[in-house]
């Protein structure tokens, strides 16, 4: 459905945000991960055609997006990571708006999105005095007016209480059932539960774009747990990676990411995704040095 090829975006001549990416996507959600600077927001808005690929091509159902940008954006729905509402107008107004904007007629459609997002019983108070989470939903019934193909959100999870996280994670699995949903964030958590594929960049450069299983198989034997005192902590942690450290006690829980047994008494551990991410960076780095 959507196909990325040897896309890169030079800015001012030299920077790569963006760096020879090349994936092929089709249904369900994608979690688009990365540190800050990564390249996701430049990314993202190749393929929603807000701006061009210096070099590469985007296709959209086999048709290049640059030659023919109106076929993606006529079945794209785009929440961005700066999403905002005007003051004035209270959430149905704000959907009515965009429902004109985008030639959507239905004043069903409008009504079965706020449903959607639950947000129909705040559908008459103003959309500037709703929370974070709030808006966002608004931000994904608003991206959801011309019920798209693909659903683009970059960050969309920043500064969400964990009540309204979970929330509007459930909603975008909802939709990944049917629709390409396409979710930049770095909260690796945010995505494990609800991601189909993970596409993991780094300096603008995709490197790794796989399943979550197959990144957690890949970390197997990789991460290890252990309960030593403070000063074998202190000893091990200028040795090996550590992940996490729990004082219980007198005592110290560690979870490290290690080739083979750290410490005496370690035992494997279950990486989380997040570990055996870590683990597969530590892993990559001692390979450089
Ligand atoms: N319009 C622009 N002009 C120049 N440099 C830019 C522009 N947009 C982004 N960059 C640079 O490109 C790189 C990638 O930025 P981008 O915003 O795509 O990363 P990101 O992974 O989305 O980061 P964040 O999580 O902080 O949003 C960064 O070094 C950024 O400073």
């Amino acid at each position: 459905m959507l196909e990325l090829q040897q896309v890169s975006k030079i800015f001012g001549g030299q920077l790569r945000a963006v760096d020879q990416v090349t994936m092929t996507l089709t249904q369900g959600v994608v979690g688009l991960i990365g540190h800050n600077g990564a390249g996701k927001t430049t990314l993202m808005q190749m393929i929603a055609s807000l701006t061009r690929p210096s070099s590469g091509a985007i296709l959209f159902q086999g048709q290049d997006i640059v030659k023919k940008p109106e076929q993606i954006r006529s079945r794209l729905g785009f929440l961005p990571q700066d999403f905002g509402v005007y003051p004035n107008l209270s959430a149905l107004e704000f959907m009515q708006y965009f429902a004109a904007l985008k030639g959507v007629r239905d004043p069903a459609r409008i009504r079965h999105l706020l449903e959607l997002v639950n947000l129909q019983d705040h559908a008459k108070r103003p959309a500037a005095s709703f929370s974070g989470g709030m808006r966002r939903r608004l931000g994904i019934a608003q991206a959801l007016l011309n019920d798209p193909d693909i659903l683009i959100v970059d960050e969309p999870t920043a500064g969400l209480d964990p009540e309204e996280r979970l929330r509007f994670r459930n909603l975008l699995a909802e939709l990944g059932f049917k629709k390409l949903v396409i979710m930049s964030t770095h909260i690796v958590s945010d995505v494990e539960s609800i991601a189909g594929q993970l596409a993991i960049m780094k300096n603008g450069r995709l490197i790794a774009f796989e399943t979550p299983d197959a990144i957690l198989q890949a970390a197997h034997g990789q991460v290890w747990q252990a309960n030593i005192d403070a000063a074998e902590f202190e000893s091990l942690r200028a040795q090996v990676h550590v992940l996490h450290a729990q004082r219980q006690g007198e005592r110290i829980n560690v979870r490290i990411a290690h080739p083979h047994s750290p410490c005496r008494d370690a035992s494997h551990a279950e990486p989380s995704l997040e570990e055996a991410l870590m683990a597969r960076r530590y892993a990559a780095l001692e390979l450089a040095a």
